[in-house]
């Protein structure tokens, strides 16, 4: 036949409407395989990147001049986990998940990972709240494609796109649409990194709009996944330890939306404007139910204290925080459980127009029992949050001041001044104090 047949068993494994199938060989298999149309090349490339992981346990032997491939197998159980790994279809067939457990477990003494979905639309904020969390886990991250720090890794779901842009055009579907994204390899791969396993992690490329060969992705103490779709999956929700929604009103979204792409994007306002009708629909039957769910909602809302205000510059913020989480105790103002407005400007918080009004009290939301509280107006003088920061209860700091400390360190970040700002930084903190709960470690506050 041309080739020499390696002594262990051997399967021929093909590509066959884009799924990837094998047979045991023998001359009788091989024959009717090497009829079967088959794109060698891209096999090719998704078998050198499964080795990259897989080397020690599966060897291959290929006949140069026909598309398929030779697999030789210690036993049946190892082709099959290997053939039927879940990304071993369509656009993801590149994607994969190893056999073994992780070796960064032991080496950075990880029991198990904590996973925290962070959901919302796109252009609300998610990257620069993500930005404060790191601040405050003191993580430094690199630059590569998934930021990946010494404590927390974080996971973009657009990476789980299976449409590129050119597909989704074609089909007229957007990127909300579950028909865009591989739900399956994401349950897959997040409960393998959950469970401690390496996984290769497709990657959309936001440059190109072209889905790119695999990454590799190890455990972390902590992985956050932030997009669209974090717990759209009834079978993500019972991998998330703690879930928050960024849920911002139309009106706020349009403003840094417009904002960001005319600035940062060089796009025209009417395409901005065009771009977000057209995803509304999706938006609502797709992202928006995430938010019922979520154990923490920092709702974005146009103020109160302007009539008919236009430049939504000043903003009312509310942190709706679910009762009854183990693991997740509300922030309070002065006294639990009560309803408070609190109309700070005075003597030790220095207030100009239009002023500042806190409020705080229980609610329901979607029939769940939650605790809101809530910031209309800009804090003139960031300093004097520690006036404001002495008034509430349960939040997770380590020492008195942290979070006015946090606040000043990111001046600049975008929200510092108001509520969004300051209900980044609490939810971070929950966030913390839930993974030292689940995991009995304790994360040094970082100080100045
Ligand atoms: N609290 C805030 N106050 C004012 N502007 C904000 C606030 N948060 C975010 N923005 C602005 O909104 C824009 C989008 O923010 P960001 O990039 O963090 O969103 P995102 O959800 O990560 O977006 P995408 O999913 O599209 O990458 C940025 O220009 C940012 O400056
Ligand atoms: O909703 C989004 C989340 O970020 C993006 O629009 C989606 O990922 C598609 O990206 P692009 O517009 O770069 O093709």
């Amino acid at each position: 036949m041309g080739f020499v047949l390696p002594s262990t068993t051997s399967y021929v494994v093909y590509k066959s409407s884009s799924t990837i199938k094998s047979k045991k060989y023998n001359k009788r298999n091989y024959s009717s395989v090497s009829r079967v149309q088959v794109g060698g090349s891209k096999i090719s490339s998704w078998l050198s990147n499964r080795l990259l992981f897989q080397g020690k346990e599966i060897n291959t032997t290929r006949k140069t001049t026909t598309k398929y491939w030779i697999i030789t197998v210690s036993s049946q159980t190892a082709l099959e986990e290997f053939v039927n790994c879940s990304g071993s279809k369509g656009v993801h067939e590149s994607a994969g998940i190893s056999r073994s457990k992780s070796k960064v477990l032991r080496n950075k003494g990880i029991e198990r990972p904590v996973i925290i979905g962070v959901a919302a639309d796109s252009g609300c904020g998610k990257s620069t709240f993500l930005r404060r969390v790191n601040e405050i886990f003191g993580t430094k991250v690199s630059q590569s494609h998934t930021p990946q720090g010494e404590l927390v890794t974080v996971i973009c779901l657009d990476d789980f796109h299976t449409l590129d842009r050119k597909g989704r055009a074609e089909k007229k579907v957007t990127a909300l649409n579950p028909e865009a994204n591989n739900f399956e390899l994401m349950y897959q791969q997040i409960a393998a990194l959950k469970e401690g396993y390496d996984i290769m992690k497709p990657i959309y490329n936001h440059q190109t709009g072209l889905i790119d060969p695999p990454e590799l992705i190890q455990p972390n103490h902590i992985i956050v996944i932030e997009g669209l779709h974090p717990w759209y999956d009834a079978r993500m929700k019972q991998l998330l330890d703690f879930t928050v929604y960024l849920d911002i009103s139309d009106e706020v979204k349009v403003a840094w939306k417009i904002q960001r792409d005319m600035a940062e994007r060089g796009h025209k306002l009417e395409n901005i404007l065009a771009s977000i009708e057209s995803r509304k629909p999706d938006f609502q039957q797709y992202i928006d139910p995430q938010k019922k769910d979520a154990v923490a909602v920092i709702q974005v809302l146009p103020t109160r204290l302007i009539p008919d205000d236009t430049e939504k510059k000043v903003l009312r913020v509310r942190l709706i925080q679910r009762e009854g989480i183990q693991g997740f105790q509300s922030v309070y103002l002065y006294d639990e459980g009560s309803t408070i407005d609190w109309i700070p400007c005075g003597r030790k918080l220095t207030c100009s127009y239009p002023g500042i009004k806190f409020h705080y009290g229980p609610d329901n939301w979607y029939n769940h029992d939650v605790s809101v509280l809530e910031v209309d107006g800009n804090f003139e003088k960031l300093e004097e949050l520690i006036y404001i920061e002495s008034h509430l209860n349960n939040t997770s700091t380590k020492f008195y001041g942290e979070i006015t400390q946090q606040l000043l360190r990111n001046s600049s970040a975008p929200g510092s001044n108001n509520g969004t700002g300051l209900f980044q930084v609490l939810t971070a903190l929950k966030m913390r104090q839930l993974y030292e709960e689940l995991t009995g470690k304790s994360i040094a506050p970082v100080l100045v």
